[in-house]
């Protein structure tokens, strides 16, 4: 597979702000979908406005497709298509004239059939005469899509699909990228929600004050921290924790009622059954038992405080 997008040594210092990116480089492969995590200011928007031309770097080179976006931004701009995070369409336009205006903007020749192609991908074909003001905010999104794949672009950049949405749209948008990725669009989201990324990236970017901390198949991030929390509330307070159970790496809390244990989502499961058999052959009797997914946040603290621990090494 060949590198659609090169991104090589890209550092962006605003004019009176942030370094917002700082020696980033990375590949993305043809057919490739991308997921940047990060949280606010982290930088994920300068780096896609960068890729889209829209925003110029102090330092480094991006190329799309093999073109150069400064030297020879036109035919990068052709390859690329940008969804923006906020709901911008022109309310009284119909659906189709809103895609076949966007598609004259990049300057390609008028083909209906390939319009027609897209909405009917995005389920928007039968809502082709309704004005975009008609439309529930599902289908403003998927016209979002629909105008950004006007041009044909090889490239796809969804900049944060699901903010504020809720649980059914998430999962609508959900199936139209795994549509999109049948089709073999290339794809670079960013988001906030490790979920999402775990539901639809082959790969995972984690950025933080604009450096690119990891960049990883998502098989081997998850595994890597996909960690869950248990805890086991008893009925009795504990004085001390058994030594079997200390052994097996559970800690006790400071009230004796609960017992804590961190395991890996994936290779555990086996391992909570023979626990709680422990326990019971210990005489510990469980009243609740309940168990916390590692969120998004705690992965950034535990990547954020490794890197100033090697910072301060
Ligand atoms: N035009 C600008 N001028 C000055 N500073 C900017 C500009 N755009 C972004 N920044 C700053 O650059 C940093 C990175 O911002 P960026 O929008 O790229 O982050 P982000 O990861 O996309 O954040 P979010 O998740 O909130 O969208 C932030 O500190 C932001 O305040």
């Amino acid at each position: 597979m060949s590198a659609i997008i090169e991104v090589d040594h890209l550092s962006k210092q605003y004019a009176n702000g942030p370094r917002a990116l700082d020696d980033v480089s990375l590949n993305i492969d043809e057919g490739e979908i991308v997921a940047l995590l990060g949280p606010n200011g982290a930088g994920k928007t300068t780096l896609i406005s960068i890729i889209c031309g829209l925003v110029v770097p102090t330092g480094g080179t991006v190329r799309v497709g093999g073109h150069d976006i400064r030297t020879d931004w036109r035919a990068a701009r052709k390859l690329i298509g940008l969804v923006p995070q906020e709901i911008t369409l022109e309310p009284f336009e119909t659906v189709m004239n809103t895609v076949r205006f966007t598609r004259g903007l990049y300057g390609a020749a008028p083909d209906d059939a390939y319009l027609e192609k897209v909405l009917r991908s995005l389920s928007l074909w039968e809502k082709r005469d309704a004005q975009t003001r008609e439309l529930s905010g599902g289908m403003k999104r998927r016209v979002l899509i629909a105008k950004a794949l006007s041009h044909n672009p090889k490239v796809l950049f969804l900049d944060e699909p699901t903010a504020g949405v809720d649980v059914a749209l998430r999962r609508e948008m959900w199936q139209v990228v795994d549509q999109l990725r049948r089709d073999g669009v290339t794809i670079i989201l960013t988001t906030h929600y490790l979920e999402e990324a775990e539901e639809m990236a082959d790969r995972i970017g984690v950025i933080n004050h604009g450096t690119l901390l990891l960049m990883k198949p998502k098989a081997e991030l998850m595994g890597e921290f996909g960690k869950k929390h248990l805890t086991i509330h008893l009925y009795e307070p504990l004085e001390r924790c058994p030594p079997e159970l200390t052994a097996r790496g559970l800690t006790l809390s400071a009230d004796g009622l609960r017992l804590g244990y961190d395991y890996d989502t994936r290779s555990d499961r086996t391992g909570i059954g023979s626990l709680l058999a422990e326990l019971s052959g210990l005489g510990i009797r469980v009243r609740d038992v309940s168990t916390k997914q590692s969120s998004l946040e705690e992965v950034f603290m535990s990547l954020v405080s490794d890197e100033e621990k090697e910072g301060a090494a």
